[in-house]
């Protein structure tokens, strides 16, 4: 993807402590070239769901490509590390490279799920240990957020427009930026961070505020108030136009121009002149049935008098469904009493902290709802802030490794594996296949032992009608091994892996399981190596 990295805070010391001690001790312990494989994976889907979209990959990928340590780093880990350190040491890290480091992993914009790693690194321990905390920091996030995007859309329906409004109340300015990119693939149409825009390509969207609207007191403010038609450029008295048409519409509402702000008037009028075919106003500074509404309306009928149409209104407070709902109901009316069909269709946006739970409640009362722009909830994952993908030793040398915990769920799967997908014929995915790396592929067509990974009994015989293998070798040889698909080919392949999911796994309220299974031979591998390294213990 040919794009400008926002990253510049993702280099080597954007790292742990522990991963640059780890390197001096495996360094002075002679074991620095022992041969690793690390799993990147995560245990459980964030917000009570049973997917997760996986995001980040093409930051890794930069991260690794430009991995060197400055002069600079490495004179501050002299200064501040322990003085007795081997000076060596840091004169050898001036030459770390990522040049014998494998990384395979699957594409970026899959749906993904636990205990399934996401990123295989092969290399030497001393080197891919040193890079567990930056690839976790750019997988994390951007997978939750991306997921976050995905859970917010999906809860509407493919029809609506989403727009993420969140920079201000995101976690810093790269939070900001990551958000802003993420929430693109999850299937947000646009963002209002302009410099998001700009690095990723993502269309930049927008409104105004209600400072805008509250500048103005009066008609009197207004220091221009002619616009030239859009055909003809003959010059229409645009503010008479829109007093003259307040009364027409009021009239037609039944209420009393009298009650609409004129100040609230004085600024769509100033914000249509400045920008004619994209007028879209705020209308709720006020009261948006009273005020907002009837001089929205008045500019739009004014606008289409001068060869423009409106595009539509914002509401930022209140209860969104009947506002909208009733504010469609007026769009009809004027549509039909000046009749102008397209005032029907004009666009509703809504804001004001929208959530999950929000949407789909919109949903269930009904709404007129078109866009939705969506800020905290959205960036900050309100609903669970943090993905926890860990990283985690399987092999060493050719001989497993595996990590012990009284929780199951926390005990890793040794050795290198392999992982597959299978698909039934109408291509949705049945379950997630995990193989010992010298295992044969399976093939579509067999009957599949497919194995709970960590339940004796749970087991299923699957025969699948395609069988996908999960992944791509991208980092070896010290460069990257694909032409990375451009953000936007990784949005649309992310819709589409959303739909191989069938409808029970992705559904609000307790959606069912998605299966992940290791194959016999890896059940027994791990079994026997977990028995291995458990002691067993004397009862006196
Ligand atoms: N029909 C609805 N069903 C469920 N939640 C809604 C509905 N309409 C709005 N909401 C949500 O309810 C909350 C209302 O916000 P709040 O109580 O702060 O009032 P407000 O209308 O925003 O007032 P203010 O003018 O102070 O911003 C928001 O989080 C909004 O997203
Ligand atoms: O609500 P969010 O999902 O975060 O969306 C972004 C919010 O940011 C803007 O105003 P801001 O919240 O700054 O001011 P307001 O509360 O007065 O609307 C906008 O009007 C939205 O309300
Ligand atoms: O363009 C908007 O309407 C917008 C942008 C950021 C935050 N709230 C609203
Ligand atoms: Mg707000």
């Amino acid at each position: 993807m040919e794009m400008e990295s926002h990253l510049n805070a993702v280099q080597p010391l954007l790292t742990d402590l522990y991963q640059i001690s780890m390197a001096y001790a495996y360094w002075k312990s002679g074991k620095n070239q022992e041969e690793a494989t690390f799993d990147l994976f995560f245990r459980k889907n964030p917000f009570g769901g049973e997917y997760t979209l996986f995001a980040g990959l093409e930051d890794c990928l930069k991260f690794i490509e430009n991995y060197k340590f400055h002069t600079s780093d490495v004179d501050y880990l002299r200064k501040t590390m322990p003085a007795y350190m081997e000076k060596e040491f840091f004169d050898f890290m001036l030459t770390i490279d990522m040049n014998d480091v494998k990384i395979y992993a699957i594409p970026e914009g899959s749906v993904v799920f636990p205990h399934t790693p996401l990123l295989r690194v092969e290399g030497p321990i001393l080197k891919a240990q040193l890079i567990e905390t930056t690839l976790l920091t750019l997988v994390n996030y951007a997978s939750l957020v991306a997921t976050n995007a995905v859970r917010f859309r999906a809860a509407t329906g493919q029809n609506k427009i989403f727009h993420e409004f969140g920079l201000r109340r995101a976690q810093g300015p790269d939070g900001g930026l990551s958000a802003s990119k993420y929430s693109y693939i999850g299937g947000f149409n646009g963002t209002s961070n302009v410099l998001a825009g700009k690095l990723y390509g993502i269309p930049i969207r927008g409104t105004h505020a209600h400072a805008y609207v509250s500048s103005y007191r009066s008609l009197d403010e207004l220091k221009f108030r002619d616009l030239p038609d859009r055909i003809s450029s003959e010059i229409h008295p645009f503010s008479q136009l829109c007093v003259t048409y307040l009364d027409k519409v009021c009239s037609t509402l039944g209420s009393s121009a009298l009650q609409t702000h004129k100040g609230e008037l004085a600024a769509f009028i100033s914000y249509a002149i400045a920008f004619p075919s994209d007028f879209l106003a705020l209308v709720d500074t006020y009261d948006v049935l009273k005020s907002g509404l009837p001089n929205f309306l008045a500019v739009a009928l004014a606008l289409h008098e001068c060869n423009y149409k409106a595009i539509g209104l914002r509401l930022d407070s209140g209860d969104l469904a009947y506002l909208s709902s009733k504010v469609r109901l007026i769009f009809i009316k004027i549509a039909q009493n000046f009749n102008l069909p397209y005032i029907e269709h004009l666009n509703i946006v809504a804001s004001n902290d929208i959530n999950e739970d929000t949407l789909n409640s919109l949903e269930n009362q009904g709404h007129s709802i078109d866009t939705f722009g969506i800020g905290t909830h959205l960036v900050t994952c309100q609903k669970q802030p943090a993905l926890g993908c860990v990283y985690k030793l399987v092999e060493l040398d050719s001989e497993p490794r595996i990590k012990l915990s009284q929780d199951i769920e926390k005990v890793t799967i040794p050795g290198r594996k392999n992982l597959y997908r299978f698909f039934n014929g109408n291509g949705e995915a049945l379950c997630d296949f995990m193989t010992h790396i010298d295992e044969p592929a399976p093939k579509a067509g067999e009957r599949i032992l497919c194995r709970h990974p960590f339940g004796e009994t749970k087991r299923a015989n699957v025969t699948p009608t395609s069988v996908r293998c999960m992944y791509t070798l991208y980092w070896a040889n010290g460069r990257i091994q694909e032409t990375l698909p451009t953000w936007e080919e990784v949005r649309t392949y992310a819709l589409g892996q959303i739909e191989t999911l069938r409808k029970d796994h992705r559904r609000n309220l307790n959606p069912t399981p998605y299966k992940v299974a290791v194959s016999n031979r890896l059940y027994e591998y791990l079994h026997q190596l977990w028995m291995r390294s458990i002691p067993i213990g004397e009862i006196s």
